[in-house]
């Protein structure tokens, strides 16, 4: 029975991950932790954990993230205070400084459940994701965390408490058969697929892909007249097929979509793993290692192509994380072998390589280990960060085009910190071979933004998308009265959805759009779907 539950509030799946670290810890720390995802959430369970560490996101303006939406309608009702009574509990929140309702969640999920009857048993930690996150969370941890969490275990063993596992097990999608072990693999057709056993996601971000509706991509247009990828000046307007959940969209409403990696990246990986491009075609299936009987936790949806299993679902932009270096470890050779435990044990050298700064790519990280091929590829799909859908504000209203959604993306792209420069330090620590400074050098100095590098350079017209429709409290004023809309660049989108509102509506006040963009001669094309509709100003 475990002395702490950690529960996630988790949309795109960075305090699902903090989550796991801080269970990770625990153990060290000898306390035995579960975490919980606020998805199984239920009022007698969650009043049943005696120790709760809270990490919860914010989204929306200023709301909680779609699994913590029961839990955080409970705690707000002032018809269950005192449920909580003796429960001891800390909160971690993380948001992003950019919008005005900073880290709300984790400050109103702090207050609730001391008004509840809980016991603060440790400062609330505020993680700022427009800035380092990561040590925003480490700082939090570091400053006393375990000693409070332990002081809190002694007390409640002393108080006699003891927690009956019965009411405490969260809800499940398929309680009625017992969790087994997924096991993924690799068959070379739909002919020789098996029957799957029964599944639900295995993390937030893999139920993204279980829920999203599949949709057509009606239309993709340059909004500039001068495109290029590498000066960041490429904005596009894509339109999409509404169908099934995004059919209820509205206009400043969100819209979650899945991206693709760069084909040159899953070409990397695959020399990688040792496979070629006629493998793709090959099918990723998953069984439960028990037998049949068990439910497993998939990490994403099967039976697909290899093709998608890596070009959509595993994040190929990114470093390794500690959890897939740990599972490929023992199957690689010396001395590539030694250089990853190495990396496990110096936090600080891990860290530095998946940094934001540096960028350092999936088959980037494997180029400065020296490790051209070889990875085992079952082990590598089962443990790869997983993609996370990228979320944009629709440019469009369901009263002008009921089915389809617009969007305007602007190609995220920046400069990263040489990664030559910090190869060289590691490779003076020791922890990256010497032939790592060559292979830095190889690779590329930009970032560009995963979604909208996707869509700038691969979407096309007839492609299929998995995507999500939000609502957002962003919407026209219910009174008729005079508005004034200051967009720049992307940011006009939802600016030109109300402007179709406008046109439909009964408004009679007058509306002014203004329109801010940095090259007149550049971006006209995209200034004429904007301007023009202010004609109809009164
Ligand atoms: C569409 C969207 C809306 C957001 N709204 C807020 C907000 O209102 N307040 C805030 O502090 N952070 C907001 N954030 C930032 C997230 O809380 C932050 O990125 C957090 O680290 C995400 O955690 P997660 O990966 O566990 O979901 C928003 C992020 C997105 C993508």
């Amino acid at each position: 029975m475990a002395d702490v539950h950690i529960y996630f509030g988790s949309q795109s799946g960075t305090a699902e991950s903090f989550s796991e670290d801080l269970q990770e810890e625990a153990e060290k720390h000898g306390i035995k932790a579960e975490v919980r995802d606020l998805q199984t959430f239920t009022p007698e369970g969650f009043a049943a954990s005696h120790i709760v560490i809270m990490v919860v996101a914010t989204y929306g303006d200023g709301e909680p993230t779609d699994n913590a939406v029961a839990f955080h309608k409970w705690v707000s009702n002032p018809k269950n205070d005192g449920a909580l009574k003796g429960q001891r509990f800390t909160v971690m929140g993380l948001g992003d400084m950019n919008y005005s309702r900073y880290n709300n969640m984790g400050q109103l999920t702090d207050q609730s459940l001391e008004r509840m009857g809980g016991i603060r048993i440790y400062k609330r930690g505020v993680g700022d994701d427009s800035q380092d996150i990561v040590s925003d969370f480490e700082t939090w941890r570091e400053g006393g965390l375990w000693e409070h969490v332990k002081t809190a275990v002694a007390e409640v063993k002393k108080e006699g408490r003891c927690v009956s596992l019965g009411e405490s097990r969260p809800t499940s999608a398929s309680a009625e058969k017992p969790l087994g072990t997924a096991v993924l693999s690799l068959v070379r057709s739909t002919a020789e697929l098996a029957p799957e056993p029964d599944a639900e996601p295995s993390e937030v971000a893999a139920r993204f892909y279980f829920e999203a509706e599949r949709c057509t991509v009606a239309k993709v247009r340059e909004l500039r007249q001068h495109r290029s990828l590498e000066d960041g000046l490429s904005t596009m307007e894509v339109e999409l097929e509404a169908s099934g959940g995004l059919e209820k969209y509205t206009a400043g409403g969100t819209l979650a979509l899945l991206p693709r990696n760069a084909p040159s990246d899953v070409s990397a990986v695959l020399k990688l793993l040792g496979l070629s491009e006629g493998d793709l075609a090959k099918q990723v299936t998953v069984k439960a290692k028990e037998g049949s009987g068990f439910k497993v936790k998939k990490p994403f949806p099967t039976p697909c192509t290899l093709g998608d299993a890596l070009s959509l679902y595993c994040d190929l932009a990114k470093a390794p994380t500690k959890k897939l270096l740990t599972a490929l470890q023992e199957k690689l050779d010396e001395p590539s072998k030694e250089f990853v435990g190495k990396l496990l044990s110096d936090a600080d050298a891990l860290k530095a390589l998946q940094s934001e700064a540096v960028c350092c790519r999936m088959h980037e990280f494997w180029a400065l280990l020296g490790v051209k091929g070889g990875l085992d590829p079952v082990t590598f799909l089962q443990n790869c960060p997983r993609q996370r859908a990228r979320e944009f504000t629709i440019a469009s209203s369901p009263l002008m085009a009921a089915k389809r959604i617009s969007l305007c993306v602007s190609l995220t792209t920046r400069e990263t910190e040489s990664l030559e420069s910090m190869a060289e330090k590691l490779v003076a620590a020791g922890a990256l071979p010497p032939t790592a400074v060559a292979a830095a050098r190889e690779a590329r100095p930009r970032f560009l933004g995963m979604c909208s590098r996707y869509i700038s350079a691969d979407l096309k017209e007839g492609d299929a998308v998995l995507a999500k429709y939000h609502p957002s409290s962003l919407t026209l004023p219910s009174k008729d009265v005079p508005i004034v809309m200051v967009g720049a660049g992307a940011g006009v989108a939802p600016f030109r959805g109300f402007w179709d509102e406008l046109r439909k509506g009964p408004q009679v006040a007058p509306a002014v759009l203004f329109f801010g963009c940095r090259h007149p001669n550049q971006e006209l094309v995209g200034i004429s779907w904007v301007l023009s509709p202010c004609a109809w100003q009164a």
